[in-house]
């Protein structure tokens, strides 16, 4: 019942450390010293390697070791092994404080902050309060809910949209693609955390954005191919958006000259919003081994037929 971690190594130390602190029972090994490829019973991973299936003949679960799971090729994960995404603590955590300095930042007009400095410029912007500032957040999963309850300390009128329907107080909630529109129609700071599937690549379109109030601004941390980088570069041209928080891109990492780098109405980071905590995405994957071994539901069980 060996664990396989392929991943990033510097955080594989950590995993290697608190698997032998509370599973001293279970070997754990780093990739790619992975032994006897039949030992192992559970991959974590990143991005697998290609041919699993017949590298482990005795793989009983995969474990991605983010939240989002597109950058698997599930077709090479047999059918009959779960696919399992990252639910734990420490990135919903990270990811309510990313989301919150944006949407502050994007709230209190830190770009054009930011340039009026670069230009030695010192002239003040009338602030709007935050009940006047509708966020609107895309994807009510894990990370979604997480950033609303945060939020709700702020003061802003807050509205969520997903695919089903959903219940959380203080948010106004819309479910499904036909309620699109009007869920753009109030969000002055939209927010997308959306899994990437086949029916959500490329959603953050011209048409989306033609939806949104004129010089709305936005928050990208679902993945960069959810948007349509020549519409977005045309919508902050016309002044459709007034600004973007971008962590995601496509590709990652941008190619040196790429427009986003010296945008001055982009805030760009490296795909860095939020991490898996090692600490506690140990005491998940420990958890799911468990409930898998008594033959329980399995929590962050991906839906392969949805693609998340
Ligand atoms: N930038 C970063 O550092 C990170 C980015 N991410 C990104 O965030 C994404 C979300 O993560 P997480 O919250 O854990 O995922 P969850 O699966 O918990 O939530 C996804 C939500 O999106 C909704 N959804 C899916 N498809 C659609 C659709 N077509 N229309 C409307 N709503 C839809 C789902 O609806 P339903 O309730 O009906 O299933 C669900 O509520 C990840 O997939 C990843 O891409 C994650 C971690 C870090
Ligand atoms: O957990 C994820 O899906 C990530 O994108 C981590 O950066």
């Amino acid at each position: 019942m060996t664990v396989l971690y392929k991943a990033n190594m510097v955080r594989g130390a950590e995993w290697a450390r608190f698997f032998a602190e509370r599973a001293p029972d279970v070997p754990f090994r780093l990739w790619p010293d992975i032994g006897d490829p039949a030992d192992i019973r559970y991959l974590v991973a990143w991005v697998p390697p290609d041919d699993i299936a017949t590298t482990f003949p005795n793989l009983e679960l995969v474990f991605s070791v983010g939240a989002g799971v597109d950058q698997f090729d599930a077709t090479k994960v047999p059918a009959h092994i779960p696919l399992i995404r990252m639910l734990e603590p420490g990135i919903a955590e990270t990811m309510v404080e990313y989301v919150t300095m944006a949407v502050l930042d994007l709230h209190r007009d830190l770009l054009h902050f930011i340039n009026q400095q670069k230009q030695q410029v010192w002239r003040e912007i009338r602030i709007t309060p935050a009940k006047r500032r509708r966020v609107g957040v895309m994807g009510l999963g894990q990370l979604g809910q997480a950033v609303l309850e945060r939020l709700k300390a702020f003061g802003f009128p807050l509205s969520g949209w997903n695919r089903s329907v959903r219940k959380i107080e203080g948010v106004t909630c819309y479910a499904g693609a036909d309620t699109l529109p009007d869920f753009l129609a109030q969000s002055d700071i939209l927010v997308c955390l959306l899994p990437l599937t086949d029916e959500t690549r490329g959603i953050l379109n011209a048409d989306l954005f033609a939806r949104l109030p004129r010089g709305a601004s936005l928050v990208n941390v679902g993945r960069g191919p959810h948007l349509i980088e020549a519409d977005f570069l045309a919508a902050l041209d016309s002044g459709a958006l007034s600004g973007a928080v971008l962590d995601v891109t496509e590709p990652e990492p941008l190619p040196e000259g790429h427009p986003f780098w010296r945008h001055p109405r982009i805030l760009l980071t490296p795909h860095n919003a939020s991490m898996t905590t090692p600490d506690t995405a140990v005491d998940f994957v420990l958890d799911v081994i468990d409930r898998h071994r008594r033959g329980e539901e399995l929590p962050g069980r991906v839906d392969r037929s949805r693609g998340y």
